[in-house]
């Protein structure tokens, strides 16, 4: 992965546990601005942990995090754009009644992209989040998350909800529609799915980064797809 001076978010020897569970060990990582990384791992292997320290939502029992050269709180939560694993919209709300939550209360939401986004995928915005299903619900987050204009989105399982047809139009234009210098982190299992998409990629196995690479260097290097590879990283390793 890249290493420059300008990067994102860095973190150093980042380390959290649960009473005797280790759930982050000792992992240190950079991004820089314009990369989309994708986080993989097995079930258990420490992506929601990881992106909830960066969010604030955990705090590392060592090691240290920093976005734009800051430790998480109220100041990165400005430039921080974050879709968390589980929907926490309320039920009651009216999808329009949402963009003008995201609009008070962020200022970097552009609420005409949010909307062009919304009309797209055909989502009345007079809808009130009960009626949508599952999958529209969390399209609907997506959509509020990816129109801030952030310098960096964590993005916890994006797509797992949403129909193959769906994704497609998902990927290409509401993830892949971000300015130049912000950066993604995204974590996922559907790796066939977003790999086109990504720069690097790092595995995380039980806590700890056992690769960090580029998507080019994968291919170039093994003569295969990321998906492919991690299939063969993860099923070697639990034998
Ligand atoms: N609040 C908690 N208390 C105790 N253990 C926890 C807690 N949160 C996570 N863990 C443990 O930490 C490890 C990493 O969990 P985490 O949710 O980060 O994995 P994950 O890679 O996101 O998994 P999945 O792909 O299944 O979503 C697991 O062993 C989990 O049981």
């Amino acid at each position: 992965m890249t290493q420059t001076s300008d990067t994102l978010l860095r973190l150093q020897d980042v380390s959290k546990r649960f009473g005797k569970k280790t759930a982050l060990d000792h992992i240190s990582l950079e991004i820089a601005p314009g990369r989309m990384v994708g986080l993989l791992g097995s079930n258990g292997s420490g992506k929601s942990t990881l992106i909830k320290l960066i969010n604030g939502l955990l705090v590392p029992s060592s090691g240290q995090i920093f976005i734009c050269g800051q430790a998480p709180g109220p100041e990165t939560k400005a430039i921080v754009s974050y879709l968390p694993e589980r929907t926490y919209l309320p039920d009651t709300v009216r999808v329009k009644g949402l963009l003008s939550f995201f609009r008070d209360f962020y200022t970097d939401f552009d609420a005409a992209k949010a909307e062009e986004m919304l009309q797209k995928l055909d989502i009345d915005p007079s809808s009130p989040l009960k009626t949508l299903s599952k999958g529209t619900r969390e399209k609907v987050q997506l959509i509020m998350v990816m129109s801030r204009r952030a310098r960096v989105y964590i993005l916890d399982e994006p797509i797992a909800g949403v129909d193959p047809a769906a994704r497609d139009y998902i990927l290409k234009t509401i993830i892949q529609d971000y300015s130049e210098d912000a950066s993604i982190l995204l974590s996922t299992h559907l790796i066939a799915d977003v790999e086109q998409l990504l720069d690097d990629v790092i595995f995380l196995k039980d806590g700890q980064i056992i690769l960090s690479s580029s998507v080019e260097k994968i291919r170039d290097t093994r003569h295969q797809s990321v998906d492919s590879y991690f299939r063969e990283v993860f099923s070697c390793s639990q034998n």
